[in-house]
């Protein structure tokens, strides 16, 4: 049997960071077990090569939702990477941390109990600042010197301009760095790439660690159980295409599967709810009810128009438009492959201006809906407005389904179902519903045909939400770290799931409260953290 000194569980946005500073600064050996693909494929590396993934790929694992009843029964599907570098190898790039308030938020549900190792804005931010590399910003809150590459938009179509315009029209502020002092306003995202090429947590962080002795990487290796003896985490069992393996770790084993795969290992290795386990005949080593509960995601719900001229990326990965494209970037480096797809966005408050935003917009130069979307649309040059509601009180659970490691666990996000989301989804839908009949934008679309722009009474509003609402694939929340008297706690302040020695979550299972944003770079700050904390450093 072959030993390490650490296994790490997942490649993902969280494990490959966690892995790679571990090969770098722990002196030890290092086993990354991931279960999906290589990273290397050209799909992967250009920007917007997620939207030719988002329906249907072999590197996005596709779980699907149980009848959400609030939904009137809807299904609708959950994509997670399925490859090297996990969500950071498939998303849209949007570089995004959230608020300062946001982590302060942790450190209060952790403070008392917490072993001196702060979660504050304060804490959290040198692991924001030490990964990053950002082309533009360079001050108290950016990093220029980090492995991953963070960049404006190679790209901007003129779609995402009038958008920026129209939002500014409604009396939003432009905002030049919304991961900046504020969060408000409108403007251009930054992105996780650099000159048309994916900077995801396997270029980033494995990619330059290859050639370290120390590290072990298996693909396609699927982790089906971690083995505990006498309250320890000491091994792990895999299968990959020449069998079932069994290998051991000396020091610890980082749990970082993502926040739907995560909850269901430690339940198939006997951590979670006791009566659960027990209904699916695994044996309890740690009876802790918050495994799998608690998750977190963030709402999305579309608004799309066509378009009364040839504007946005219609048709631009095909045919000779494709071609076209494709010289361009070969020869000048510039041009739609160096976009992610989705250029601008917005941080607002419909309700109350003078409150954090409630709202988060993603502008896209293209009609889009999700393959799950029941709806009829034709072909053709449009925009979509996607809203989404950054502070969700909607929680949901993660099951086993049975205790097989092949099936899918059962996954209940609950969107929406808190009614304080869909009032906030509803005002989100009508401000930028506004947004679309706001010039420049507005006398450049044809037409507004989801939802239905005649009728934005709350009824005909809250209806299309139920309708469309669908993950911003941010699951989030699953096995948190809490305080010592949270009996929903899995995890304490140093992320080791509590009960078990030697074993630590470091990916967005993790998080108590989901961050105001997208979670990418929250993911990173967590896998860099959590080797710190191994490594002894914070504390
Ligand atoms: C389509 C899409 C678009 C997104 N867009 C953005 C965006 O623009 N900006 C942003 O900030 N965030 C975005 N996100 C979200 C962000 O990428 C994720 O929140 C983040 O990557 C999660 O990191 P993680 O480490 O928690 O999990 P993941 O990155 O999902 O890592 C989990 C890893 O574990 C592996 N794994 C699963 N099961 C097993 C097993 N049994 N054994 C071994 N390995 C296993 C998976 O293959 C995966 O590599 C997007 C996500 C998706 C899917």
């Amino acid at each position: 049997m072959t030993e390490y000194d650490y296994i790490v569980i997942g490649g993902g946005s969280a494990g490959c960071v966690a892995a790679a500073r571990l090969v770098a600064d722990s002196g030890g050996t290092v086993l990354l077990l991931e279960a999906g693909h290589s990273n290397r494929h050209p799909l992967l590396d250009m920007p917007p090569g997620i939207f030719k993934m988002i329906n249907g790929s072999k590197f996005m694992r596709y779980h699907r939702t149980t009848p959400q009843a609030h939904l009137d029964g809807r299904v609708h599907d959950i994509p997670q990477g399925n490859v090297l570098g996990g969500g950071s190898s498939v998303n849209a790039q949007v570089y995004m941390r959230g608020r300062p308030d946001d982590y302060d938020q942790w450190n209060e549900i952790l403070r008392g109990n917490n072993d001196g190792v702060g979660w504050g804005w304060k804490d959290v931010l040198p692991h924001f600042i030490r990964v990053e590399s950002n082309n533009r910003l360079a001050n108290d809150l950016h990093g220029v010197d980090g492995p991953l590459q963070v960049s404006d938009p190679g790209h901007i179509d003129d779609t995402s301009r009038w958008f920026v315009q129209a939002v500014q029209s409604l009396g939003e502020p432009l905002n030049p760095d919304f991961n900046g002092s504020t969060q408000r306003g409108v403007g251009f995202y930054q992105f996780t790439n650099r000159k048309g090429k994916r900077s995801s947590a396997a270029y980033a962080f494995i990619s330059p660690q290859l050639k370290n002795p120390r590290l072990t990487l298996k693909l396609g290796a699927q982790v089906d159980q971690i083995i505990i003896e006498d309250g320890r985490a000491v091994g792990a069992t895999y299968r990959d295409v020449s069998g079932t393996h069994e290998v051991r770790a000396r020091r610890e084993i980082v749990l970082a599967a993502g926040a739907l795969v995560t909850p269901k290992l430690l339940m198939l290795s006997g951590i979670g709810p006791g009566a659960h386990l027990t209904e699916h005949g695994i044996e309890v080593k740690a009876d802790l009810a918050g495994v799998g509960q608690n998750l977190i995601d963030h709402p999305e719900v579309p608004i799309t128009a066509y378009a009364n001229g040839r504007y946005g990326y219609y048709k631009q990965g095909v045919g000779w438009r494709m071609i076209r494209n494709g010289l361009q970037f070969k020869m000048f480096g510039s041009g739609p492959v160096t976009s992610a797809g989705v250029e601008a966005g917005a941080f607002v408050n419909p309700d109350n201006p003078k409150e954090p935003p409630s709202i988060q917009a993603f502008f896209v130069p293209i009609v889009y809906l999700d393959r799950d979307a029941k709806v009829e649309m034709k072909d053709g040059y449009g925009v979509t407005i996607t809203t989404v509601v950054v502070k969700p009180k909607s929680r949901g659970e993660v099951r086993l389904a049975s205790s097989h490691p092949n099936d899918m666990p059962l996954v209940s996000p609950n969107l929406l179902k808190d009614p304080t989301d869909m009032a906030a989804m509803v005002a989100g839908q009508r401000f930028f519903l506004r947004a679309m009949e706001a010039e420049p934008l507005a006398e450049h679309i044809k037409k507004v045909v989801v939802p239905t722009p005649n009728d934005t009474s709350d009824r005909a509003l809250t209806a299309h939400c139920k309708r469309f609402v669908k993950t911003n694939y941010h699951p989030a929340g699953t096995a948190k770290m809490g305080a010592d008297g949270d009996k929903m706690a899995v995890l304490d302040a140093q992320m080791r799931v509590r009960g078990i020695d030697g074993l630590r979550v470091c990916d967005m299972s993790a998080v108590p409260n989901i961050n105001a944003g997208n979670t990418n770079a929250p993911a990173m700050m967590l896998g860099d953290r959590c080797a710190d904390l191994i490594l002894g450093r914070i504390g």
